[in-house]
């Protein structure tokens, strides 16, 4: 990057320092900024540096703040931490000169409420990072400890390590085929590989709403892992399938595309209308319900149920790192709570002799094993059906003894969202 490039990206580095802000404030207040109108505002170059930035910096979040709370005596306030923290990512993460980094942290330092008395300090903790720069590739030091203490109980010290060094990689864009036989012609032009189970991982970068066959409807970006789930339910043409918490609708769209007249309820008015344009773009039909899922009902029962339900989110830590930071201890059992009442409902949806997937994209078992073990503990109508080898596409690492699946983010070569994915048959 040339030194006008830098000069020229203050904007960008202003729009960086309110989206690491908002990301780090609150549960998807990266998703939040990054749609905020402010980012919109910023030209193509500075809003994809904006977001480059701020991406490196959640990456390496726990490195950096190391590294930054040993050369601060006394924290300063938040905001300016902030400019600190940006600033130490570009200088260890994005490899910006160090002269250009530096002078235009200061200058973002200064721009701040109360910021110039500050300049110094900013110039100095930068100064010595240049000087002296940290060892970033600390498995250790990549989630909280709180967290990588959880993923070390659960599934041991070199599995934990495994998934904490995948927070530091940025992931591959993968996508689902409206029509899987189109593969091998799109996979040219998307500079794409196969992924089991039919999707394709893509090589290209950039806008993807410009890439070949979006505009068409021909594919929807959903992650190896996420496409998994809605396989497992074999849904036929012409079966009723139910997505409770459907938005943004990529499991709602592959079960359409199989030809089960799906019904998609979601409690975000703001998010199901992602469902209706996701819907609207591919061509498929869905009849869209914006409800609580604990409670909805329309009197039916279906062949299929999908419950893909609202959790903690750690197993998609390499495309939202912010989860990790913005997580509390506290979090889990609430949201479990709230799985299980949603689990309840889903279970009063599935017809007798239907099927019904339960996942979550988290790696607490609180979420995925346990919520599973205690519903089969109160609804004895239900059993699981266990899964086979690589069924769904999902690798064969992730089977449990059991048949349900705990796919860690390191299972696929080049990685995937972590999920745990249980498939149950209700008898009666
Ligand atoms: C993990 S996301 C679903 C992703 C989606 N299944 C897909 O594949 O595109 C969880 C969704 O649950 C929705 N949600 C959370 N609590 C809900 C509730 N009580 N009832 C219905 N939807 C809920 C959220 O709005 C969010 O869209």
């Amino acid at each position: 990057m040339s030194e006008t490039d830098d000069i020229r990206g203050l904007p960008a580095r202003a729009a960086a320092l309110d989206l690491l802000t908002t990301a780090l404030s609150r549960r998807a207040g990266l998703d939040e900024g990054l749609s905020h109108p402010a980012m919109a505002a910023l030209e193509p170059r500075d809003r994809a540096f904006a977001r480059a930035l701020v991406m490196a910096t959640l990456r390496w979040l726990g490195p950096i703040d190391t590294a930054l709370q040993s050369r601060l005596k006394k924290p300063p306030p938040e905001r300016i931490v902030n400019v600190l923290r940006l600033g130490a990512a570009q200088l260890l993460v994005l490899k910006t000169p160090a002269h250009a980094a530096v002078g235009a942290t200061v200058d973002l330092c200064a721009a701040q409420k109360g910021g110039e008395s500050f300049k110094g300090l900013v110039n100095a903790v930068l100064r010595g990072l240049t000087r002296e720069p940290p060892d970033l590739a600390d498995p250790s030091l990549m989630a909280p400890t709180w967290l990588a203490a959880r993923w070390r109980s659960a599934y041991g010290a070199a599995d934990a390590d495994a998934i904490a060094a995948l927070v530091g990689e940025e992931p591959a864009t993968d996508i689902t085929l409206q029509d899987p036989a189109d593969a091998a012609e799109l996979a040219v032009p998307l500079e794409a590989a196969p992924l089991p189970g039919g999707g394709l991982r893509v090589g290209l970068k950039g806008e993807v709403s410009t890439w070949p066959g979006f505009a068409d409807g021909r594919w929807w970006v959903q992650d190896a892992s996420a496409a998994v789930p809605a396989r497992l339910l074999e849904v036929q043409k012409g079966q009723a399938a139910l997505d409770l918490c459907a938005a943004p609708g990529g499991k709602t769209l592959q079960m359409a595309a199989a030809g089960a007249k799906v019904t998609a309820v979601d409690r975000s008015a703001g998010r199901i209308k992602r469902v209706s344009e996701n819907l609207k773009r591919t061509g498929l039909g869905a009849e869209v319900v914006v409800a609580d899922a604990a409670d909805w009902s329309d009197g039916r029962t279906f062949d299929a149920v999908l419950l893909d339900a609202p959790c903690s989110a750690t197993g998609t830590l390499r495309r939202h790192p912010d989860v990790l930071w913005v997580a509390s201890p506290a979090d889990v059992p609430k949201l479990a709570a709230v799985q299980s009442r949603l689990l309840d409902s889903a279970a009063r949806r599935t017809k007798p002799g239907g099927r019904l997937v339960y996942c979550v994209c988290s790696l607490e078992p609180e979420e995925g094993e346990g919520q599973v073990a205690a519903f089969l503990a109160r609804n004895k109508a239900f059993r699981l059906e266990p899964m086979t080898p690589g069924e769904g596409g999902a690798p064969e690492a992730s089977l449990r003894a059991d048949g349900t699946l705990r796919i860690l983010p390191h299972h696929r070569p080049g990685g995937t969202d972590g999920f745990y994915v249980a498939r149950m048959r209700r008898d009666g």
